[in-house]
C-alpha cells in the first residue's frame, strides 16, 4: 500500500456513532452526505447502535468492497474501526470526521474538527500510510498504556461527556490522582532489556497527541515503524503533579522518574490485575505484547499539510 492522490468516483462507508461528542452528526449527517456526494464520493451509512458495533461494520464494509470507509465519531469509534479493519486483507483507505470529545487521534494528524474541511480532506483523497499498534488479539492506533491513571477515559460515562466535553476527563482525572497507586510490572524490549519495578503508568504511543498532551511524546511518528514508549515510575502525588506539569511543556523526558526509548515491540507481564488502555477505550489486561504493524492503514490527510486543527 503506498499513499498518493486518486480522484474518480468512489463509494464510501460512513460509520458514524450518534452519541459521539456533543451528538454533532445527527444535524449535520444530509449536509456532509451532500458534500461528500459533490465531491465525486457516493455514500451509504451505518449508525452504530451499541458498543462493538463499528468494528462488526468495518468489517462488512471491507468485505463488500467498498472503496472508502469513513469514521464519524471520536477516539472510540476510530478505534473500533480499525479493529474491524487490521485483519483484513483488503483495507480500504480511512476518513476522519473528527465529531467526539477529544478526537486526539485526528488532531495528530491535522485532521480539520469542522465538518466541512474534513469532508473535503476525503474528497481530496491523499492518503497517508499510518502504523497500527497489535495488543495480543487488538489493534489500536495512537496509544496503548496501563496504570491505575491510564483507567480513567473508560470510566467517564458517556452522558457526562456529552454533556461537559472534555472537562469530564479533567473532573474524573483529579478524582482519580487521589486513587494513584503503583504496579509491580515487568516490561521487555530488546532496546532496554528488562525493567522490573513499580510502574505508575506506561504509556505506548503511535503518535504524539494523547490525552490533551501534545507533547508527552514528542518523537514519536505515525510512519516510523516505531511506538515511543514512556515509563513513569513510582512517585509521590507530589511529584507526579510536578511530573504532570512537565509533560505538559514536553520536559518530562530527563527526569529521574521516567524511562524513554523507541521500540517496534514491547512485552508487559505482573502479577497483579491490570487493565489495559488502548486508545482510550478497555483493552483487556497484562500479560501483553504489542508490536508495530507498520503502514498496515491509509488515511486520508491534507496534502499540503497546512489545515490546522479548528
Ligand atoms: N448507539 C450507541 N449508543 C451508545 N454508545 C455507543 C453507540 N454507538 C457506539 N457507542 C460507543 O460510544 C463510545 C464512545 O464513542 P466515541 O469515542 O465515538 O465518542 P466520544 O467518547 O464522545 O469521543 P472521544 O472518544 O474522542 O472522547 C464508543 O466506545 C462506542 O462503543
Amino acid at each position: 500500500m503506498c499513499g498518493g492522490r486518486n480522484v474518480t468516483n468512489k463509494r464510501a462507508r460512513l460509520i458514524y456513532n450518534p452519541t459521539s461528542g456533543r451528538e454533532e452528526i445527527k444535524k449535520r449527517l444530509p449536509d456532509i452526505l451532500q458534500r461528500l456526494e459533490r465531491g465525486g464520493i457516493e455514500t451509504s451509512c451505518h449508525a452504530t447502535v451499541s458498543e462493538g458495533d463499528a468494528t462488526l461494520a468495518a468489517a462488512e464494509a471491507a468485505d463488500r468492497g467498498f472503496d472508502i470507509i469513513i469514521a464519524a465519531g471520536g477516539d472510540g469509534t476510530l478505534y473500533e474501526i480499525i479493529n474491524g479493519l487490521a485483519e483484513k486483507d483488503n483495507r480500504p483507505p480511512l476518513g476522519i470526521l473528527p465529531l467526539g470529545t477529544t478526537n486526539d487521534f485526528a488532531r495528530a494528524l491535522g485532521i480539520p474538527k469542522h465538518w466541512e474541511y474534513a469532508c473535503d480532506l476525503i474528497i481530496q483523497q491523499y492518503s497517508k500510510p499510518i502504523d497500527l499498534g497489535r495488543a495480543n488479539n487488538r489493534f489500536f492506533i495512537n496509544i496503548a498504556g496501563g496504570g491505575s491513571l491510564t483507567e480513567l477515559t473508560y470510566e467517564v460515562p458517556s452522558k457526562l461527556k456529552t454533556m461537559i466535553g472534555q472537562l469530564a476527563y479533567y473532573m474524573k482525572g483529579l478524582e482519580k490522582m487521589t486513587r494513584l497507586r503503583p504496579t509491580e510490572l515487568r516490561i521487555q524490549a530488546k532496546e532496554i532489556g528488562e525493567i522490573h519495578e513499580e510502574i505508575m503508568l506506561f504509556l505506548i504511543c503511535n503518535s504524539n497527541s494523547v490525552g490533551g498532551f501534545e507533547k508527552l511524546a514528542p518523537d514519536a511518528s505515525l510512519n516510523d515503524g516505531m511506538f515511543d514508549v514512556v515509563i513513569l515510575k513510582k512517585c509521590n502525588l507530589g511529584e507526579f503533579i510536578r511530573l504532570a506539569s512537565l509533560a505538559l511543556r514536553g520536559e518530562h523526558l530527563n527526569d529521574p522518574h521516567v524511562v524513554s526509548f523507541q521500540t517496534n515491540e514491547i512485552t508487559v507481564t505482573t502479577p497483579d490485575y491490570v487493565q489495559l488502555n488502548l486508545d482510550g477505550e478497555y483493552g483487556g489486561t497484562l500479560p501483553c505484547t504489542f508490536t508495530v504493524l507498520p503502514s498496515h492503514l491509509n488515511i486520508f490527510v491534507d496534502e499540503a499539510g497546512i489545515s490546522t486543527y479548528k
